[in-house]
């Protein structure tokens, strides 16, 4: 529920963490109450791509850099057609945004599609405090939403955890449609949308890909009626445990030995479908700054994260699976949590992190060449 609006700025706001943490600020973006998962994201920029980040759904996000919507919003870099977050803490928010490609405020972009944030607290401490105890349920509050903090809290402590939640179907799209490759067609990719960025496909359609955006809820016969070279499994929110639907689908790709590759969500997925586990991290990996090394190269590269669970897969070994050996081919360097895994005797592979970001870094681009070469070998 959220209520009025523009000027709101100095409505008082608070946000309570379902351990009974309270912090009090300023109203930020919509006035009115939120509840979400918190979490903190580390990136200096891209706040835009990140509120519009389908995988960010359910979610209070908090951003550790202090200055934020200091470049304003523009009608570009939205990475799907809405503001995903639950919720948004800041600390200090831009007074007057400055770049030539604004066309609003930040604040005019959360209020205009009701998006209850906070401003004016010690974000530094919140983060620190999620680092500590692990990202949790919370709620924002702000005008006449507020109310006596242990009515607050009971409301927080009363919302559903972020750990068995099944969000893919309810951002993803309800209807195929074709994003066509730029200039001329090599491939064509059927893509299950479980939430995916609107740069992803436009990063394969760079490459001569047509891509097939196809809803969650897709059939392997949906799938195959494109005449897929590749099939690719994106993004998404939500605990990957819950997501039995796309797993026997991409069961079924794996068994028809079809190149795969999958992003985030699409690697949990591909997880799950040779048999690991996933888990949810204490706090997650959110930012743009995150070292992970490419096995297979030895490489180091600086890649974009947005993930709370990880694949549970050994890293010091090849596994056998049910379609063949598999091995963890990215691991992050500052946790050593999987971040890619691939097949040695099939063309599947994916990573826990962002090839496609598209406020940066690119070091990770060349993911999408691999898909490409696997599709070629699959030709000749
Ligand atoms: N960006 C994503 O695809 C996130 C995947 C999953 N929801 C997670 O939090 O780990």
């Amino acid at each position: 529920m959220t209520t009025s609006t523009r000027g709101a700025a100095k409505a008082p706001a608070v946000l309570v963490l379902e351990d009974g943490r309270i912090f009090r600020g300023r109203a930020y973006g919509a006035v009115g109450e939120t509840f979400g998962e918190a979490v903190f994201s580390t990136g200096m920029t891209g706040y835009q791509e990140t509120l519009t980040d389908p995988s960010y759904d359910r979610q209070i996000v908090v951003a550790t850099a202090p200055q934020i919507g200091n470049t304003g919003w523009n009608d570009e870099d939205d990475e799907s057609g809405r503001i995903w977050v639950s919720g948004y803490v800041v600390r200090d928010p831009a007074r007057v945004p400055s770049n030539w490609r604004s066309t609003r405020s930040l604040d005019d972009a959360l209020v205009g599609q009701g998006v209850v944030g906070i401003c004016g607290i010690d974000t530094r401490a919140l983060t620190r405090h999620l680092r500590e105890r692990g990202s949790m349920r919370a709620g924002i509050f702000s005008g006449e939403a507020i109310a006596a903090e242990p009515e607050l809290l009971a409301r927080v402590q009363a919302q559903p955890h972020m750990k068995g939640a099944s969000l893919y179907e309810e951002v993803a799209t309800r209807e195929a449609y074709v994003v066509p490759a730029v200039g001329e067609k090599r491939f064509t990719v059927a893509a299950i949308d479980l939430g995916i960025k609107g740069m992803t496909p436009h990063r394969m359609a760079e490459r001569g890909i047509e891509v097939h955006v196809l809803p969650a809820t897709a059939t392997a016969d949906e799938v195959y009626a494109v005449g897929p070279d590749g099939v690719f499994f994106s993004n998404g929110p939500g605990d990957p445990a819950t997501a039995d639907g796309p797993v026997a689908l991409m069961t079924e790709v794996l068994e028809r030995r079809t190149p795969l590759f999958g992003i985030c969500f699409g690697n949990q997925i591909l997880g799950r479908a040779l048999g690991f586990g996933t888990y949810k991290l204490k706090y997650g990996h959110r930012g743009i700054n995150q070292p992970v090394q490419d096995r297979t190269t030895g490489k180091v590269e600086v890649t974009a994260h947005n993930h709370g669970f990880a694949v549970d897969a050994p890293l010091d070994k090849v596994s056998d699976t049910a379609f063949g050996r598999a091995e963890v081919s990215h691991v992050c360097l500052n946790d050593d949590v999987v971040e890619g895994l691939q097949l040695l005797d099939q063309p599947a592979f994916s990573v826990q992190y962002h090839p496609e970001a598209a406020a940066g870094p690119h070091d990770a681009a060349y993911l999408f060449d691999r898909f490409v070469s696997l599709m070629e070998g699959q030709r000749a």
